[in-house]
């Protein structure tokens, strides 16, 4: 675990709830199980995988969240100053996983949601094209930044939040998703560490 992040008892864990690849292990087996397929959505030809089981069990809603926290506690020698969420299934787990780390949370979100002065950013995904923004003052330069989301599919919505966040001088520590569609190469955009809870690569 890094001695840069804070322990269990700073973010109000009990001391012996250390980070543990066992607990790991077993806990990402629960989550794989409560995922769901849908053939065909949202258009022909796209296996659709669905985390929304994972939130409507408290019990597999806390082991994803605590996964996630021992991941980022054995493998980032640097505490997250940020955690970026990608809208809106990174919005699930960014808050929460924040909290854990004492650290913020900051929303990338599509174009016009935001109020005040944005960064925007084009971007290609696996169903589509759209823009992403940040709130221009959101991330300051030198902070260290880890980006969350649900899936990396073609990797073009992390990408294109990652510019974002470069284009305010943030310090990008890596990339986190629950699912990579391995087959689309998409981690190979991306210009930090990549880490997929459910297949284990990092
Ligand atoms: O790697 P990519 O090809 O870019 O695809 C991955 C993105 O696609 C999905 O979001 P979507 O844009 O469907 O939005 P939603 O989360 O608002 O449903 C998913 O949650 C990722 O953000
Ligand atoms: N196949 C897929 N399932 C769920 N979300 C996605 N985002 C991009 N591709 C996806």
């Amino acid at each position: 675990m890094s001695s840069t992040l804070p322990n269990a008892s700073q973010v109000g864990l009990p001391a012996s709830d250390a980070s543990s690849a066992a607990e790991l292990a077993s806990l990402t087996v629960r989550l794989r199980g409560a995922l769901r397929q849908f053939p065909d959505f949202p258009s022909p030809g796209i296996l659709f995988e669905d985390i929304l089981p994972i939130f409507a069990d408290p019990s597999l809603h806390e082991a994803l969240i605590r996964s996630l926290e021992l991941h980022i506690r054995a493998n980032y020698d640097q505490k997250p100053d940020v955690i970026v969420g990608l809208e809106a299934r990174g919005f699930l787990m960014g808050p929460s996983l924040a909290l854990r780390l004492g650290a913020s949370f900051v929303p990338v979100r599509k174009q016009g949601k935001l109020p005040g002065p944005c960064e925007t950013q084009g971007y290609e995904k696996e169903y589509g094209q759209d823009f992403f923004q940040m709130q221009a003052d959101s991330i300051k330069p030198g902070q260290k930044v880890l980006v969350i989301d649900d899936i990396i599919a073609t990797g073009g919505s992390a990408y294109a939040g990652g510019e974002l966040i470069k284009k305010m001088g943030g310090d990008l520590l890596g990339f986190i998703f629950l699912l990579e569609l391995e087959f689309l190469h998409g981690r190979d955009k991306l210009p930090a560490p990549v880490y997929t809870l459910l297949s284990g690569q990092a």
